[in-house]
């Protein structure tokens, strides 16, 4: 379904993707690890359009991203941090964005309803706490019933309650067969609402394959140990890599 190939980008001097290949298929939940600053948000950017690669592709169903940002249409994006305009209120907003959409008639609202958006209607966006924020953005990513959706740290922020209301939000789409693609610190979210591991590390694809088989190569039946091993194999990379450096 989303087909990364040769992807690169350098901000500066500072290489974040270093010929990056990737597929994402539908029906699978994807976590999408590594340590801050190892590229986690380019990657999705690039995917969405948001940044532009120095070189390679990327293509969404068969339509490359290049040019015809219709492909967009099939994916919802929650954004780590969303930035709205501080006077519209929440059901303004809401409004334009449908507005945006006029080929949609049936909404996605069980977000809004669990989270009680309807009653906040009037409340401007600005006044919002971060939480409540979070909220907008995630009932907004699944407006439109995508078959693609593309979480950033979606869970951060939320209160216990709203956090177990968006994670069984999220099985339930990924039971409908969509794609999913989760970045997240937090390893237990991504244990529970996923099946397949990408850890980069230094602009580079560390490890992609199903969780069962990161289990497997790292010799661990759970999942945070597994991660904790993979970090410990860049880490030895690293140093060897300093090692050489020095010779
Ligand atoms: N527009 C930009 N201009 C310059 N540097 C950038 C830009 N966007 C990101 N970077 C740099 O690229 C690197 C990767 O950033 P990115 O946000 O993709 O990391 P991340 O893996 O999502 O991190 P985190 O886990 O902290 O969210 C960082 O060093 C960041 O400072």
């Amino acid at each position: 379904m989303i087909s990364v190939h040769n992807i690169s980008k350098k901000f500066g001097k500072l290489q974040v993707l270093n010929d990056f290949n990737l597929e994402f298929e539908l029906g699978n939940s994807y976590a999408l690890m590594g340590p801050n600053g190892s590229g986690k948000t380019t990657l999705i950017k690039t995917i969405l359009g948001m940044v532009i690669p120095d070189s390679g592709d990327i293509t969404v169903g068969s339509q490359s991203i290049k040019g015809d940002v219709s492909y967009r249409k099939q994916i919802g994006y929650m954004p780590q941090i969303g930035h709205y305009p501080a006077n519209i209120k929440i059901g303004q907003l809401f409004s334009m964005m449908k507005d945006m959409r006029p080929e949609i008639k049936n909404y996605d609202l069980e977000l809004v309803e669990a989270f009680g958006l309807e009653e906040m209607k009037n409340k401007a966006m600005g006044t919002l706490s971060g939480g409540t924020r979070q909220k907008v953005s995630a009932a907004l990513a699944f407006l439109f019933h995508p078959s693609i959706l593309i979480l950033d740290e979606p869970t951060a922020g939320l209160d216990p309650i709203a956090v177990e209301l968006l994670k069984t939000k999220i099985k339930k789409e990924r039971a409908r067969g969509k794609l999913i693609l989760i970045t997240s610190h937090i390893l237990s979210d991504l244990e529970e609402l996923t099946n397949r591991a990408i850890y980069i590390y230094e602009g580079e694809v560390f490890f992609s394959n199903t969780i069962e088989e990161l289990k497997e190569i790292t010799g661990e039946c759970k999942f945070s140990p597994a991660i904790a091993k993979l970090m410990e194999w860049t880490l030895k990379k690293k140093s060897k890599k300093t090692i050489l450096n020095h010779v």
